[in-house]
């Protein structure tokens, strides 16, 4: 079927009141980035829709990007006929004998925003509903939980017809909700922790410690795969290397091996807020999951949180382990995150690291390395980059080998 637009029906942002306009404005802008691929699309946003003309763009295509951008609650395919009843049935019955198989149960639902149209909503539900009993005999009028809905929206430009409404991501449009930085390891439970983040409309940047030469091009490469593995939601990332190295040689050589994980993760939490700070970033966001591991006790949040008072969002902080793992792989970053390359926290955790640090001890021994050299260092060598979702940085089949053998 060859369909003239896309209708996108908004999520939560319908309930804004006053802040309506600009979430629409925002979000017209997300979907433009994510649909930059289509250049003969016009998109019309409007008060309770935004229109999307494919010009003869493949709508299937356009559609699954579609699915990535938040803010979205559902979208239909639709087909525009001009404003004569004739026409409509013709364009009624192709529609419904290419998506609505024999024997299925529908219903007709109008919209009208023209009002000077001949037929109002009642009107055009049995119109519709009429021509169909005899053209599809075989169909059933059923009101309650139909297999299919024929949409019928009647506006001033044309009559819209749609038979499918696919679900959107949901949440809020990217951007919406200001900037914040989300700490991003190798591992699981950060990409999970920054879709989450991207979902309430916030806009991130990545940060991420990295230890050359403790940690590999490849553990980097992996973390900036996992960037791009988000990108799509919002079009581009930044992604802001920090050099960590320095910071953990010292931290090793001064600290007791018992504190050695809550001052690092301290400095990593100084480094990362210096950074929120300079980029008018307004919270930090981690992947910290309750009890998950000894880093992650109350007591240890507590003792490592005691380093600043900007907002730190844990989005995973409740959920199990086998639920985040599953969202993980629903966005399609578990298979990357589980690959072995080592994280600097990896390297360098003790043994045995206090479960139950105290936050005095900690200061204490932060008293024993210097913390202001140190992170003016690392923030000298921060290198920031923009990650699109197309971009690639490792090529994960050889790469692996090459790290195991
Ligand atoms: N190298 C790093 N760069 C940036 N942030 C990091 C780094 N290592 C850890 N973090 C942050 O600290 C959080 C806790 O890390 P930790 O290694 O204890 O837990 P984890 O359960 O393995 O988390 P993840 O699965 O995200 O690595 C991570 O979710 C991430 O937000």
């Amino acid at each position: 079927m060859q369909y003239s637009e896309i209708m996108v029906r908004y999520g939560e942002l319908s309930t804004k009141g006053k802040n309506r306009q600009s979430f629409i404005g925002r979000l017209n802008g997300n979907v433009a980035k994510a649909l930059h691929e289509f250049p003969g699309l016009t998109i019309r946003p409007k008060r309770d829709r935004l229109h999307i003309e494919l010009n003869g763009e493949d709508a299937d295509a356009v559609m699954a990007r579609l699915s990535q951008v938040f803010g979205i609650q559902s979208f239909s395919p639709s087909l525009a006929v001009e404003k004569d009843m004739t026409k409509v049935h013709e364009q009624v019955l192709a529609l419904m004998n290419e998506t609505v198989p024999e024997g299925s149960s529908y219903k007709v639902n109008t919209r009208r925003s023209d009002h000077e149209f001949e037929l109002d909503t009642n009107a055009m539900n049995l119109d519709v509903g009429d021509f169909l009993s005899d053209a599809r005999p075989d169909l059933v009028v059923k009101m309650k939980d139909p297999d299919f809905i024929l949409r019928v929206e009647v506006r001033r430009e044309a009559i819209f017809l749609s038979t499918t409404t696919i679900k959107g991501a949901g949440g809020l449009p990217v951007g919406t909700a200001g900037k914040a930085m989300l700490m991003l390891s190798g591992g699981i439970d950060s990409p999970v922790a920054g879709y989450y983040a991207l979902k309430r409309g916030v806009e991130i940047e990545m940060v991420h410690f990295f230890s050359p030469p403790y940690t590999s091009d490849n553990a980097l490469a992996k973390a900036k795969e996992l960037t791009a593995k988000l990108a799509p939601y919002v079009g581009g990332i930044k992604f802001i290397q920090v050099p960590f190295t320095e910071v953990q040689e010292e931290v090793k050589a001064k600290v007791p091996e018992g504190y050695l994980m809550t001052v690092q993760r301290r400095m990593m939490l100084r480094l990362t807020e210096a950074i929120a700070q300079q980029r008018d970033g307004l919270a930090i966001f981690n992947g910290e999951s309750v009890g998950q591991v000894a880093s992650q006790t109350l007591e240890s949040m507590a003792a490592i949180n005691d380093v600043t008072t900007m907002p730190i969002i844990r989005p995973v902080a409740t959920m199990d382990k086998n639920e985040i793992i599953a969202v993980a792989e629903d966005i399609d970053t578990y298979d990357l995150s589980i690959m072995p390359f080592e994280d600097c926290c990896t390297i360098f955790a003790p043994p045995a690291p206090k479960t139950r640090p105290k936050t005095d001890r900690a200061r204490y021994y932060e008293t024993k390395i210097d913390v202001d050299g140190l992170m003016a260092r690392a923030l000298e060598g921060i290198k920031i980059t923009e990650i699109k979702a197309s971009d690639q940085f490792m090529n994960q089949a050889t790469d692996l080998i090459a790290e195991l053998l």
